[in-house]
């Protein structure tokens, strides 16, 4: 049914774009990277920052998911925002692919260079630009990593909350829209980001919000900010991000309590969210996962389903929200409820909630895990993790679910052998039943990780015919050329 639909949506697309079924972009081609074209990126950039060596080339050739690597020509390091717009205005003069590489932690093949052509690592543009302590914002250089940015402002009591576990760069963070463990009280990378630099294709610079600009709201225009803040480096190189910073928190609590049933567990979050509870964190973790964690982080816990959350706040509002939690849980029939204050024990918690991909990869040693991501509405979350669960026990494979479910976002991890393509076909499939699913409920292909190259397929399921006909508008009056990371969210 589903099929059928997407077939003739596909098919009404080709026949007002004259595309072919397997690309229904119209076909780019690009122009081979030479030696007179490196030695031009050289002469631009000077002879230190291009480098061809196959190692630095397969390096930028993936990033940490399944997506076959796929090496550019060259990659270069530049250190100003007047080097990014020569290289891309270079790129774009002669038809080559641009690829921004931020740390290569993304999970959906953003930054493998299927075109081959120029990957651009930010990593030497890795400042903090500007503090605005009493504003709660920063401004900051795209290399720089979450963690950096979270050390070099420990002193001023403010923090950067978004959490997606890798130490990854702030504007791939932009790029991808991440969020992690904190976006249910926090927000995403959609609800932090107040201005973005932008080297367009063109070489132009723009400022999404009018340059230096920080204001909390505006409504000036479109937001360009976040049409940048997802676009996985398809529409231009952030060059600088000013983003929203919190204040660190006076009191911090973690909580963690099980359940025989999978249903108590998730019934439980849908009952801390609608109630209002302002957790900071709310993840799952099935039983399987629990296996995986106990074993690799030194753990005890019971092998059941499990909640993990944490509360901010001062000192009478945490406790309060604690009693809260602790009841809902029991009614629910939680056990084994625990709480922790102690910056280390909330610390090595939270580790081993971020170490879970190589716990899962530890239960079958030389697996690498395939990593789903759908997100519903809270309401629905019962229904498509209880489903979930049931294509996993019934295909008899491992896949351990883990999940921040105060968002309705949740993960299977599938740790698969290379080459055991049974495995892996057995993934993707229950990997497709997840996303109509998710699909039916009103919800998202994706909820943090992007669509890259693996979620490509779903995109006009989601959003329909003219939303991506309206998407691939904008794509094209700002990379008129297709150079902008050519394969990614469209074929
Ligand atoms: C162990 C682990 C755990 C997690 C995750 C990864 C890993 C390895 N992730 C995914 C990942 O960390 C996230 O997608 C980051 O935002 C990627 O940031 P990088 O700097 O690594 O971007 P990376 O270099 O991987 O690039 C990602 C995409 O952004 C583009 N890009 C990068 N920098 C750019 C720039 N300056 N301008 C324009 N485009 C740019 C790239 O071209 C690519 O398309 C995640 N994510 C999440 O949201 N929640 C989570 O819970 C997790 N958990
Ligand atoms: C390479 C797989 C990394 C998995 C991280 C998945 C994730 O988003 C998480 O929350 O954990
Ligand atoms: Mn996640």
């Amino acid at each position: 049914m589903f099929s059928r639909v997407l077939l003739r949506s596909l098919e009404k697309i080709f026949k007002t774009t004259g595309c072919t079924k397997r690309n229904y972009s119209p076909k780019i081609s690009f122009n081979k990277v030479t030696d007179s074209t490196v030695k031009s990126l050289r002469d631009l950039l000077g002879e230190k920052k291009v480098f061809t060596e196959e190692a630095v080339r397969e390096q930028h050739s993936h990033d940490e998911s399944y997506h076959t690597s796929a090496m550019p020509d060259v990659v270069v390091f530049p250190d100003s925002v007047e080097y990014v717009s020569k290289v891309v205005a270079f790129c774009n003069t002669n038809r080559i692919p641009v690829v921004p590489y931020g740390t290569g932690t993304g999970l959906e093949g953003g930054v493998n260079a299927v075109q081959g052509g120029v990957s651009i690592n930010m990593k030497n543009m890795d400042k903090v630009v500007e503090v605005n302590g009493l504003d709660f914002d920063v401004t900051v250089q795209p290399g720089i990593t979450r963690e950096a940015l979270n050390s070099y402002c420990r002193d001023t009591g403010m923090w950067f909350p978004i959490d997606p576990g890798a130490d990854c760069s702030v504007c791939g963070m932009c790029a991808t829209s991440a969020s992690g463990t904190n976006a249910v009280k926090y927000g995403t990378m959609r609800e932090n980001v107040l201005n973005l630099e932008v080297v367009l294709p063109d070489g132009r610079i723009i400022h999404t919000s009018g340059k230096g600009r920080r204001a909390k709201k505006t409504s000036a225009g479109f937001n360009m900010t976040n049409l940048f803040v997802g676009s996985e480096g398809t529409l231009g190189i952030i060059t600088q991000a000013t983003v929203k910073m919190h204040g660190i928190p006076e009191k911090t609590v973690v909580a963690y309590c099980h359940f025989k049933k999978i249903e108590d567990a998730v019934d439980t979050v849908i009952q801390i969210v609608s109630s209002g509870i302002p957790v900071a964190k709310c993840e799952f973790l099935d039983d399987s996962a629990i296996k995986a964690f106990n074993a690799y982080s030194d753990y005890h816990m019971p092998v059941a389903h499990s909640l993990f959350m944490e509360v901010h706040g001062p000192e009478a509002s945490v406790h309060h929200l604690f009693n809260e939690i602790t009841t809902l849980c029991i009614s629910n029939n939680g056990y084994g409820f625990t709480g922790a204050e102690q910056a280390e024990d909330r610390a090595r918690l939270w580790k081993a909630r971020h170490e879970m991909l190589y716990a899962v990869n530890a239960l079958v040693p030389g697996s690498k895990s395939f990593v789903t991501d759908v997100c519903v509405p809270v309401t629905k979350l019962t229904e498509i993790i209880v489903k979930t669960k049931q294509w996993i026990d019934k295909a008899n494979i491992i896949g351990p679910i883990v999940g921040h479910v105060g968002d309705g976002n949740f993960h299977v991890f599938f740790p698969i052998k290379p080459g055991d393509t049974t495995a892996l076909n057995t993934v993707l499939d229950i990997s497709k039943q997840m996303v109509l699913l998710s699909l039916a409920l009103n919800g998202t292909c994706t909820g943090e990780h992007g669509i890259g190259l693996g979620k490509r397929k779903y995109l006009l399921q989601e959003v329909g015919e003219d939303g991506v006909s309206a998407m691939q508008q904008v794509k094209q009056a700002l990379d008129p050329n297709g150079i902008m990371n050519p394969g990614k969210i469209f074929y």
